[in-house]
């Protein structure tokens, strides 16, 4: 089943944080001076030399309790061989989602859930290192019922089936080979976001949009919300910088009201953003849906990464609410319930543009676009990629950037294993860039 099994012996849990707020990287208008941190899970074996790493994506404070998560659900996977917990991914996941006590903190929402999905990544990381392939070449050649069998059906089959979905996957095996070639060979097609964060100066962000074109991006992203007249200052420098043939899409981060988000997108549409991204609540998905009926087709709505479960999804899908998913890999309880949101999506047919704004994000969302084009939605078609430039170099495998593209990750695993020396510096409170700061305030 497994090309080389292992037991899970122990586990370490590390609360690692970037002070990534010092330059204002990453800030949005309700996110005003994110650290960009890790809730992070290191699954060690009795091979010594293979270790499952996963993670879950923090802004700082509240690591901690994600941490804490962490370590009331990592236990229940000591003494297990990788064999038992593949051979059915299903049962895998509901030993994190399913647990009758711990389910009562989420269920399946929070930080319970933010947990759940370092864990299980984590789990698809041993795995794919244990097959010594990347995760996505993993999944792209599990058969169609294997892929299913790990989904969690429960709550969704209103939506899709298993057999529907096993029918879906079918229907595209004959071209598997021929994309995964070109992927292979071209990447996949990314955006970037960080040219556009909010604490950014006007003459950085003009740079930064020159250097981002440079680099062969035609896809632009600006985060708004704040002040309406830099808003438009804003939106006017980029699209001087980016041409009327960039692409320039919006993020508000959740900060409108419902009606606020139609009247402040009234002012900003003169600037044709492609989609304005979390204009309200997460949980709102008639709110949504009533925002995209006010300004579709001039513009399209795009969330998805505070969407908690694949249940919201199902209903933003239903509800006719968005015109893009943007799927985040560690929101949602990892790649298992991914796979049932890209299964939806592919039904619905609505395009997933995952989320990749924090650190490690890029690292594991760029197996998930794989996946989808590979095996799930066979098409690139208003298909991009998140991309942002930070933090890259804490990573074993980091992200390959060329001409706005992802280059198709080839080590085996997951790409999240962060370096050790990263791990050490940066953990909470006690690393040595911590103890540093801590003296120089
Ligand atoms: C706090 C973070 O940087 C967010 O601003 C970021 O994830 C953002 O929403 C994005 O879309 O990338
Ligand atoms: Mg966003």
């Amino acid at each position: 089943m497994v090309k080389q099994d292992f037991t899970i012996t122990t586990y370490e849990v590390r609360d690692i944080r970037f002070p990534t707020s010092q330059h204002l990287d990453g800030s949005d208008a309700m996110n005003k001076d994110p650290d960009y941190s890790a809730a992070y899970v290191i699954f060690y074996t009795d091979d010594k030399q293979v270790e499952g790493h996963g993670m879950t994506f923090t802004c700082g404070r509240g690591t901690e309790v994600c941490c804490s998560a962490i370590d009331a659900l990592a236990g229940k996977f000591i003494n297990k061989k990788l064999s038992e917990l593949i051979v059915d991914m299903r049962a895998t996941h509901r030993i994190c989602t399913g647990d009758s006590q711990l389910r009562w903190i989420g269920p399946e929402k929070g930080a319970i859930h933010l947990a759940t999905a370092a864990v299980i990544n984590a789990i698809w990381d041993l795995w794919a290192k244990a097959e010594g392939k990347p995760l996505w070449k993993l999944v792209v050649d599990l058969t169609p019922e294997q892929f299913v069998q790990a989904i969690d059906f429960r709550y969704i089959t209103d939506a899709i089936t298993p057999e529907e979905a096993i029918e879906l996957l079918k229907q595209n095996e004959a071209g598997k080979a021929a994309r995964e070639a070109e992927m292979r060979e071209k990447g996949y097609p990314a955006y970037t976001t960080s040219a556009g964060w909010l604490g950014y100066s006007d003459d950085k962000v003009r740079r930064l949009c020159r250097e981002a074109k440079e680099q062969g991006f035609t896809h632009f992203k600006q985060k708004v919300g704040g002040d309406k007249a830099s808003d438009i200052r804003r939106a006017q420098l980029i699209r001087e910088e980016i041409g009327d043939e960039g692409v320039l899409m919006m993020d508000a981060n959740q900060v409108w009201d419902v009606k606020e988000a139609i009247t402040w997108m009234e002012d900003l549409l003169q600037f044709k953003p492609h989609f304005i991204e979390e204009p309200t609540s997460p949980d709102d998905v008639l709110g949504h849906a009533a925002i995209r009926k006010a300004l579709y087709p001039r513009t399209r709505v795009a969330t998805g990464e505070h969407i908690q479960n694949r249940i919201i999804f199902k209903q933003l899908f239903q509800a006719e609410a968005i015109d893009f998913c943007q799927i985040d890999s560690c929101r949602v309880a990892g790649v298992n319930e991914i796979l049932s949101i890209l299964l939806m999506a592919r039904k619905f047919n609505i395009p997933v543009v995952p989320h990749a704004g924090g650190v490690g994000l890029c690292e594991y969302v760029q197996h998930l676009s794989l996946i989808d084009y590979i095996c799930v939605s066979a098409t690139t078609e208003g298909r991009i990629l998140e991309f942002v430039d930070h933090l890259h170099e804490h990573f074993l495998d980091p992200v390959v950037m060329k001409n706005g593209k992802y280059m198709t990750p080839l080590a085996p695993g997951y790409s999240i294993q962060m370096k050790r020396e990263s791990i050490e510096d940066y953990t909470f409170p006690e690393g040595k860039v911590h103890k540093e700061l801590a003296a120089s305030k």
